[in-house]
């Protein structure tokens, strides 16, 4: 090896890194702790302890609910891992798997998944769902085992794979009555409009034990990225004034989406930019530059928003905000409208009149910046109805809110 390359190969190795774990910034990793969801943890263990208590005596079945990065998956996924732990304490064997409904969308893998991840002996010949469900209770009941299945993103199994797969997960034990009752389920979804597709009996029956995961605070969040900050960067490579920029920019009480994934993904960003920089320490510049790297999306259309009259983005942002809330595709234009002088009102700017807003939202359609389009006929009539193709709608907000707010200290119209 020629010196150039042993020096180069030497320097690299011997860079000192500012990341002590970036393993555990990823996504998949699952925290020890997760400060702000104590309450819900505890929730959760009392939803389940009959596990410890008298086993087998029921089915449990729990609704877990909240919007992205709320912390859901990670909720599940750490009681899981130390309930189980717990319960091995107590002389119970209680397995937890994390099944997602995202990449197995029929009750055939959904079972398939679960009996994998509880380790049950997949016959090698082909089962029908409901056989393969019949032989993984015989394996707990068997092995004397017990487990609680998460099922996240449940909505969409709930929309793919058709009632009577719904019925047959959340109703198993009525379909197959055994004296023990072995499974046990948490049900994952981000709200519960997206399960009313269900039959009305069976939502009121998951609905009945239901935890909320409310979006994270700034000061919350800054909370959480202390936390994790001190598992991923050595010490004396970063300061509070970075995670506090971080965590004010995402709170949910400042603007932002109070969500977590967002906030640790800046994090991570900021530092790799630091690392690859060179420097010592994670300054705020990375932060607004990685803030700016992950909302890539709103800088392709923010062309089309700038050009945009401030009429025009003040509805914008009366969709958005009432996107974000419903949760749904679409918002009618009459609903966007009544927020539209809701957002006016809080911002001292007078509401125009109705057809010069209908005006307006044609506008924006031609810019290509919102869709609209017919509801078709409804029992109610016909309406224009409003949808935005990108996102995340949640710096979509934070970004026409600053851009408007820019606008009218300007004077500009
Ligand atoms: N209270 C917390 N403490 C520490 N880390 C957290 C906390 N809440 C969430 N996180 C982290 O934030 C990220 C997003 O959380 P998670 O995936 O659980 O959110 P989610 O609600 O399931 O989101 P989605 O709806 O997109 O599935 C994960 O990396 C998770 O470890």
């Amino acid at each position: 090896m020629g010196e150039d390359v042993w020096k180069i190969i030497e320097e690299e190795v011997e860079r000192p890194s500012i990341f002590k774990s970036k393993e555990s910034l990823t996504p998949e990793y699952i925290p020890d702790t997760l400060p702000h969801r104590e309450k819900e943890l505890k929730e959760l263990a009392s939803y389940f302890k009959h596990l410890v208590s008298s086993p087998g005596s029921f089915s449990q079945r729990v609704l877990l609910i909240g919007g992205v990065g709320t912390g859901k998956t990670a909720t599940a996924r750490v009681f899981g891992r130390d309930f189980t732990r717990y319960a091995l304490t107590k002389g119970y064997k209680v397995k937890y798997a994390h099944v997602n409904c995202h990449s197995n969308r029929t009750l055939y893998n959904v079972v398939a998944d679960m009996s994998r991840q509880l380790n049950a002996p997949l016959p090698s010949r082909g089962l029908s769902a409901r056989e393969m469900f019949e032989a993984l209770l015989t394996y707990l009941d068997e092995t004397d085992q017990y487990a609680i299945i998460s099922l996240d993103e449940f909505h969409y199994f709930a929309s793919l794979a058709g009632r009577d797969a719904v019925y047959f997960i959340v109703r198993a034990y009525d379909v197959f009555e055994t004296p023990v009752k072995r499974l046990n389920f948490i049900f994952i979804s981000q709200d519960t409009a997206k399960l009313s597709l269900l039959d009305p009996s069976l939502e009121s029956y998951l609905l009945r034990h239901m935890i909320k995961l409310e979006p994270y605070t700034s000061a919350q969040l800054l909370d959480i990225l202390r936390y994790r900050a001190s598992k991923a960067f050595y010490e004396g490579t970063y300061d509070d004034t970075v995670l506090k920029f971080i965590a004010d920019y995402e709170g949910h009480d400042k603007g932002g989406g109070g969500n977590a994934r967002h906030a640790i993904e800046v994090l991570m960003i900021a530092g790799v930019m630091a690392e690859n920089e060179g420097a010592k320490r994670i300054t705020l510049e990375h932060a607004r530059k990685a803030i700016m790297k992950i909302s890539r999306d709103i800088v392709n259309v923010s062309e089309a928003i700038n050009y945009s009259s401030l009429h025009e983005l003040l509805i914008l942002l009366a969709a958005v905000r009432l996107l974000r809330r419903t949760g749904n595709p679409y918002v009618k234009i009459g609903d966007v409208e009544k927020e539209y002088e809701l957002v006016c009102e809080t911002l001292g700017q007078q509401p125009r009149r109705h057809t010069q807003v209908y005006e307006y939202v044609m506008n924006l359609k031609k810019a290509g910046v919102i869709e609209a389009k017919s509801s078709g006929k409804g029992m109610k009539g016909r309406t224009t109805l409003i949808g935005i193709n990108y996102g995340p709608l949640d710096m979509l907000e934070q970004y026409l809110l600053d851009l408007i707010k820019r606008k009218i200290a300007i004077g500009a119209t």
